[in-house]
């Protein structure tokens, strides 16, 4: 079940240095918040303490009415599934396809049984847009976008409330990105989700966010609805970044095409 994510002051720090300086945030459940910046702005570091792989200094994190302990429970766990930009990172290379959703829906008691687990296992093939065949081959078997394709298949296995995906686009050349992007709003519409997408492409944020949210040196400089901030940013810095965009997908573009 979709959940709203609510981030208050979450601060990381690497040293003495701010990462994430104080970031305060809220995403309704069923809707996607595209964030955005640049190299360094702290957009990472954001997804990962959300997703729990890193510890935050200070930080009230709740998901849905419950807050998420700093040393999160395999239901906590199961609740924030996240997209890396390599796809290898979620993939073991050892493991036919099959094993990889096998495990994550064992792990996380999502089915019971091997008919169950089969069953379920070409439900999320076919969901991702994947033949049933792909069951017995291997990570290296597949193209990039197949690849994405398949760790997209494994995050949604385990029915999270939150997805995180952090530039699962960027490693992807523009054709293959676009059906990735099509993906991500498909599984978004049925499976109801709450999203945390990041990305430096403001097509892509563009294409995929109801909401926009801008990074800069690890504080959010503007949260905006996705129209609002493309037609008139409030922040100098965002007016910065979409003018820096030589110009800006139109509706039969990439960026209209996918939302
Ligand atoms: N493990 C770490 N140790 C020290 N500093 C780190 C660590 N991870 C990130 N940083 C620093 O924190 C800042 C934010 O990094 P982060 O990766 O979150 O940025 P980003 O916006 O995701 O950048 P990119 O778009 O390049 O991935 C950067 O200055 C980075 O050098």
């Amino acid at each position: 079940m979709s959940k709203d994510l609510i981030v208050d002051n979450m601060t990381v720090r690497y040293g003495g240095f701010a990462a994430l300086d104080g970031v305060t945030l809220n995403v309704p459940a069923h809707t996607t918040l595209g964030l955005v910046g640049e190299s360094g702005s702290g957009k990472s570091t954001l997804a990962r303490a959300v997703a729990g792989l890193i510890l935050p200094s200070e930080d009230r994190l709740l998901l849905g009415d419950r807050p998420l302990a700093k040393r999160r429970s395999r239901e906590q766990r199961k609740q924030i599934q996240m997209i890396f930009q390599n796809p290898d990172a979620s993939l073991n290379p050892r493991h036919t396809v099959r094993q990889i959703l096998s495990e994550a829906l064992r792990f996380h008691r999502i089915t019971q049984g091997r008919a169950d687990t089969e069953r379920r296992s070409l439900e999320l093939l076919e969901q991702v847009k994947l033949a049933s065949g792909s069951l017995d081959r291997y990570p290296h078997e597949f193209s990039g976008g197949q690849r994405q394709r398949i760790a997209i298949a494994r995050a949604i296995s385990v029915e999270p409330a939150l997805l995180i995906a952090d530039e699962p686009t960027s490693a992807l050349d523009v054709s293959v990105q676009r059906s990735v992007l099509e993906l991500f709003r498909d599984i978004k519409a049925e499976l109801n989700l709450t999203m945390l997408f990041i990305s430096h492409d403001l097509g892509v944020i563009h294409a995929v966010s109801d909401t926009v949210a801008v990074m800069r040196q690890g504080m959010l400089v503007e949260v905006a609805p996705n129209e609002r901030f493309f037609a008139q940013p409030q922040s100098a810095y965002g007016r910065e970044l979409l003018a820096a965009v030589p110009k800006m997908p139109t509706a039969g573009g990439a960026g209209g095409a996918a939302r």
